[in-house]
């Protein structure tokens, strides 16, 4: 990125900050709106890398406003101000034209032109006292882990001693892992034929490979034929968890965008319904099944509302992927612990409940449900089924609880746990015999 489109990145990086802290959207659907409106694709890149950027530092930048401005700056300039400073963090050797850039985009937007001088002395200000300022940055653990209090208290009630170390892996960039189709190829030939485009990658668990760098997936060798699909390798536990067999009536129930139905599809000749309550979503279903060549019958709908689309036939299985506050997919997703408020995972434990009582009573008696969360707090884990199992004396595990905390090590075997992986947890459920 030369420096004069710097201003222009950060014009676009303060409308996505403003979609996330004024219409609680995600990172990515913020990015996703933002780029709707651009073609070029150089412009596209810069304006996400500065967006994840400002996101992975917002602690360290929010504190620095609060110590440097006397009263609290209108959402724009903030806005504005978190972009500039995560960029100074990131790149201290880069302040000058950093600071340059970030007055431009002041004075090019109406909202924060009056403040261009503020924003400019704001700025210098963290340049010259940097070095004094790091070590006070650096004891403040909402600054170290780049979260806000409250998170950081449920990570400690839900992970204890493990706390420190799993924070921490949260702050890096998490590798891209791929689901190699078993229809289609093996991870070993897939490694081999990644190599011979030049691309490196390892197997980390039963179906993944991760690669030694992330790519656009329109550079994967082999993605748009559907041999690989970009899943973590703690998600592709659950499919095979829940063993779809050949010519079984399966739901997945918050299937969207299809990564857990195609897995599964490719394991089984399996009939599948998958039902997602988002309709755009369930287009990414189709779309995705469309890529892979199978079939499946998709429903937008309601999944703890049975009336509203069960057709009184039972289910052989059940994979009931339950949106949850997705505590385990920080790395990925940094926006994660400032989009939720403490009450979320109540909120989010509360669905789950629901979701579980509306879904049993749809198995077939010899059938089993698999219920998966990319969260790794108890509230939406261990003990939603131990209640679950309160509620239900004639339900047990057969397989699980399994817990994944998120993890990276390349020096196991894979067959005990995927050597790299989210954080995730997995229950299988049947009834009693
Ligand atoms: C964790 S994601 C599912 C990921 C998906 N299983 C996969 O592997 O690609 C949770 C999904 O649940 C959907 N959802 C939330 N509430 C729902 C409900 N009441 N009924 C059906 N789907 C729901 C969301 O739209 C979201 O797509």
């Amino acid at each position: 990125m030369n420096s004069a489109d710097l201003a222009t990145v950060f014009v676009y990086a303060v409308q996505v900050r403003m979609a996330m802290a004024c219409d609680g959207a995600s990172l990515d659907h913020a990015v996703e709106s933002v780029h709707s409106r651009i073609t070029d694709p150089v412009l596209k890149s810069a304006i996400q890398a500065v967006s994840y950027e400002t996101v992975r530092n917002l602690a360290a930048a929010d504190k620095l406003i609060e110590q440097f401005a006397k009263r609290e700056p209108d959402r724009p300039v903030c806005a504005l101000l978190e972009a500039a400073l995560a960029r100074m963090i990131v790149h201290p050797e880069k302040d000058f034209v950093t600071v340059d850039q970030a007055v431009k985009a002041a004075r090019l937007m109406p909202e924060t032109k009056a403040s261009a001088g503020f924003i400019n002395a704001i700025l210098r200000r963290y340049g010259r006292e940097r070095s004094q300022l790091a070590p006070w940055l650096a004891e403040q653990e909402g600054v170290r882990f780049n979260a806000p209090d409250w998170w950081l208290a449920a990570y400690r009630r839900a992970l204890g001693e493990k706390t420190d170390a799993v924070l921490q892996l949260q702050r890096t960039k998490a590798p891209l892992t791929l689901r190699v189709n078993r229809r289609q190829s093996t991870p070993e030939a897939y490694i081999r034929m990644a190599a011979s485009h030049g691309i490196q990658a390892v197997r980390t668990g039963l179906d993944a490979v991760t690669l030694e760098k992330a790519l656009p997936v329109s550079d994967i060798p082999g993605f748009s034929d559907g041999m690989v699909s970009v899943q973590d390798a703690g998600s592709q536990l659950a499919a095979p968890m829940l063993a779809p067999a050949d010519g079984e009536r399966i739901l997945d129930a918050c299937a969207a965008p299809g990564g857990k139905t195609t897995h599964l599809l490719e394991i089984a000749e399996a009939d599948i319904t998958a039902l997602d309550v988002s309709p755009g979503r369930c287009r990414a279903i189709l779309e995705n099944l469309d890529r892979l060549g199978f079939s499946a019958r998709v429903q937008t709908a309601d999944a703890s509302k049975p009336q509203s689309w069960w057709d009184r036939r039972k289910f052989d299985a059940i994979l009931l992927d339950a949106p949850c506050t997705a505590s385990g997919i920080v790395r990925r997703h940094p926006d994660i612990p400032w989009q939720h408020s403490k009450k979320d995972i109540h909120r989010m434990a509360r669905t789950q409940r629901y979701l579980l009582e509306a879904l049993w009573p749809l198995l077939e008696k010899h059938g089993r449900l698999l219920y998966c969360v990319c969260s790794i707090f108890p509230e939406e884990g261990t003990e939603q089924i131990e209640a679950f199992l309160r509620r239900h004396p004639e339900a047990c595990c057969e397989q699980g609880p399994r817990l994944l905390l998120p993890h990276e090590d390349y020096e196991r075997s894979w067959q005990e746990e995927p050597l790299v992986h989210d954080g995730y947890f997995l229950t299988l459920l049947r009834h009693r015999k």
